[in-house]
């Protein structure tokens, strides 16, 4: 991704995990290092370098709240381990509210703002994919038992799920709301670390609606920001009941296709900069006959890897976010105690993989105003051409064909 942000949120640990930890130093003395842009330690709040949730909002919630304003989609997703901080990141607690209501209450202060334009509107949803099947989290009690929404692909769009109720709310009161009903209707149950574990992964979605006036027409600038909550990605326990294995068994699937997805992403990504970087030198030495061979290079070797985004429900709906029109950040939480070792390990080289990652996002124009943008622009070079052509004085006076057809196009 090009703004992957990884957050160590170490939180306070659990009796249960203390008891494992004790303190004991780790035998294992290899140092391992990995990049971030962004690292939080949140174990102690009385410790000076103890990161708030209002600071991690300002580095990652604005930069989430301002992509959406110029039009660009944006993903921002938690990844870790059972018990790490997931949850507490995005949704956070009463007394300490996480990223996901704090950009709501940004995005409903723009709203309050610019009322009188009426130029902005967010309608908002709410899924969670348990079992490799989506529910709508805030369907209320209109469905005791909702049947599974199907996720559908649009040729333009993307993925989508057909039947996801949204909800247009005009305050962060209502935003808010919305949010804790979707989250007291995940499903939750406890595991050896964590007595309120999340077994679903929940995207919350704000579809970011801005009504502009471009060349003089009304057009809106749709960027669609995931909130995504994923569930954590710790090894089912043998001695747990059939259900909680089946549950261990899907998140784990849908994070494993989630891995070599990114694997797979990060390959391609690799090798596009490698090969652009051969195109590069070879155009530098040997002038404008390469460019066809470097290509024909790049093409004939490596090929690039198939992307499975289909293999899991997560993978597909979240197609567009990694590997396509997004802006993505992804959140690793890390527990600080020892036991979690391995966990903590692969956390951090899942995020690793993900930083390799480059997105090629863009703004979400109107696209009949693209073609009116698209189709000024070329008016404008075939003007520049016809001049062009009337300056060279050889042109004087004689009616060359192009020179005729330009001017019939114009
Ligand atoms: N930085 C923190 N400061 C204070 N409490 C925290 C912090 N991070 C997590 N907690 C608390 O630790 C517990 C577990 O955290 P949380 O539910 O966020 O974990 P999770 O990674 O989402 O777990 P799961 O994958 O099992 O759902 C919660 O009670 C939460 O409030």
């Amino acid at each position: 991704f090009k703004d992957v942000a990884q957050r160590c949120a170490s939180r306070p640990l659990e009796g249960r995990l203390d008891g494992r930890s004790e303190g004991l130093p780790d035998s294992r003395e290899k140092v391992m290092e990995f990049g971030f842009d962004f690292c939080y330690w949140s174990v102690d709040p009385a410790a000076p370098n103890y990161a708030s949730q209002e600071e991690v909002f300002q580095d990652l919630g604005v930069c989430v709240l301002s992509g959406a304003s110029e039009g660009y989609n944006v993903c921002l997703f938690a990844y870790g381990q059972t018990g790490s901080g997931k949850t507490y990141t995005m949704m956070g607690t009463p007394d300490s509210i996480g990223l996901t209501p704090r950009i709501c209450q940004v995005s409903y202060w723009h709203l309050r703002d610019t009322k009188a334009n009426h130029n902005l509107i967010f309608p908002l949803s709410f899924l969670e994919i348990y079992n490799e099947r989506v529910r709508d989290l805030l369907r209320g009690a209109e469905q005791k038992k909702p049947a599974p929404l199907r996720v559908r692909e649009h040729p333009e769009k993307g993925p989508y799920v057909q039947g996801l109720s949204q909800h247009v709310v005009t305050d962060y009161k209502q935003a808010v709301d919305l949010l804790e009903e979707g989250i007291a209707n995940r499903i939750t149950a406890a595991t050896h670390v964590h007595d309120a574990s999340s077994r679903s992964h929940a995207i919350f979605t704000i579809q970011y609606t801005q009504a502009i006036l471009e060349n003089n027409l009304p057009s809106e600038i749709v960027s669609k920001i995931n909130l995504v909550d994923l569930a954590g990605s710790e090894r089912a326990d043998p001695q747990y009941c059939r259900d909680r294995i089946t549950e261990g068994a899907n998140i784990n699937k849908s994070l494993v296709t989630l891995g070599i997805v990114i694997s797979a992403l990060a390959q391609n990504s690799q090798m596009f900069s490698s090969s652009q970087s051969i195109n590069s030198v070879l155009s530098e030495g040997e002038g404008s006959t390469v460019g066809s061979q470097s290509s024909s290079l790049s093409g004939s070797g490596r090929r690039q890897c198939f992307i499975p985004y289909r293999d899991s429900v997560l993978t597909w709906l979240l197609k567009d976010s990694l590997g396509g029109n997004s802006k993505t950040i992804m959140i690793a939480t890390v527990s600080p105690s020892s036991s979690s070792y391995n966990e903590t390990l692969s956390t951090l080289r899942y995020a690793a993989h993900a930083r390799n990652i480059v997105n090629k996002p863009r703004v979400n124009e109107d696209a009949n105003v693209r073609l009116i943008r698209e189709l000024r622009e070329e008016i404008d070079r075939l003007k520049s051409m016809l001049l062009s052509f009337e300056m060279v004085p050889n042109f004087k006076g004689i009616v060359h064909p192009k020179m005729k057809l330009l001017e019939l196009s114009l």
